[in-house]
């Protein structure tokens, strides 16, 4: 693989997850740099992935080939500005996995038209099993998309897509989608419960059917929708359970889910964009 050198700027959970992924993968630990002001996590990045870890910005991507932006979206303009002296003589490609940041915003507090990756992962990464959507901006080169697929693919399935609005529509489908499908998980597990499972029974049996469920969608050339009519039987039970979905039209109720997300994403974008 690639050795990039990278400077991770936030040492959080997504952080630690693309870290966790690209040591997974073999990629050299020296090649790797992160800054978090917060001096237990930092001491836990050095313990457990053996990289050099930073309390402030300026020393840490002294040199380096690659700035992944992981803090919150509300510290960043304050991080970019403390960045930008530092990075506005040099093509750095910035990799950002901020919600909500858009690229033109990024380039603007950065003080240059660096090139830019936005990436919008979900907190499965954790498990090297995220779903992360790509959009490059203008900027960004052949060897720049390469770097960026090469870092995210290493927490997940990667994605590109065309325009940067659709990061927004990404972020409704798989950025919040982990919440929509826990969700429909603590429900089964609680009907379990009502219908006289010991909750333990109840959480284990909901859990491997959703992890079967999604093994099956993603192994099996057949779609959803075919492999779901292979558990109804006429007449019998799935059947009778998907009527009552449908009654409540199930699919309005995720569409316009979905879509509220998407109009929220669009909207703290736009709230962003008005930081100096
Ligand atoms: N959690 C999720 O599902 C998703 C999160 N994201 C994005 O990932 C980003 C990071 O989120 P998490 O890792 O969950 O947050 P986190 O809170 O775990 O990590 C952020 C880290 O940044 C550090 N930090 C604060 N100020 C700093 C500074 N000035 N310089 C360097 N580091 C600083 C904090 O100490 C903290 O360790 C956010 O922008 C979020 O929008 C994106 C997709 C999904
Ligand atoms: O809820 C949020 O705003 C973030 C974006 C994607 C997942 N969590």
């Amino acid at each position: 693989m690639t050795t990039a050198s990278i400077a991770f700027i936030g040492g959080g959970n997504m952080a630690t997850s693309l870290i966790a992924g690209l040591i997974a993968d073999g990629y050299d630990t020296a090649a790797i740099r992160v800054v978090e002001p917060d001096d237990q996590r930092r001491g836990e990045l050095q313990a457990r992935f053996g990289v050099r870890a930073f309390a402030a910005g300026a020393d840490a991507i002294d040199g380096v080939e690659i700035v992944a932006l992981c803090v919150k979206p509300q510290v960043a303009a304050a991080v970019c500005r403390d960045l930008a002296p530092a990075l506005a003589a040099r093509r750095v490609l910035v990799i950002s996995v901020m919600a909500g940041v858009r690229e033109a915003t990024l380039q603007r507090w950065l003080g240059a038209p660096l090139p830019v990756v936005r990436a919008m992962p979900n907190t499965p990464a954790m498990v090297q099993t995220g779903a992360i959507g790509l959009h490059a901006s203008a900027e960004v080169d052949a060897a720049g998309r390469n770097h960026a697929e090469t870092i995210l693919r290493a927490a997940g399935l990667t994605r590109w897509v065309d325009s940067e609005t659709q990061i927004d529509a990404v972020t409704a489908i798989s950025g919040s989608g982990p919440a929509y499908f826990l969700r429909f998980m603590e429900a089964l597990e609680e009907a379990g419960v009502a219908l006289g499972l010991d909750a333990e029974t109840a959480r284990l049996l909901t859990v491997q059917t959703a992890l079967g469920a999604a093994k099956m969608a993603m192994e099996s050339d057949e779609t959803p929708a075919r492999l779901r009519e292979r558990v109804t039987s006429p007449g019998g039970t799935t059947a009778r359970a998907l009527a009552v979905f449908d009654g409540a039209d199930l699919h309005d109720l995720v569409a316009r889910a979905a879509r509220a997300a998407r109009d929220r994403a669009a909207e703290i974008s736009t709230e962003l964009e008005g930081q100096s």
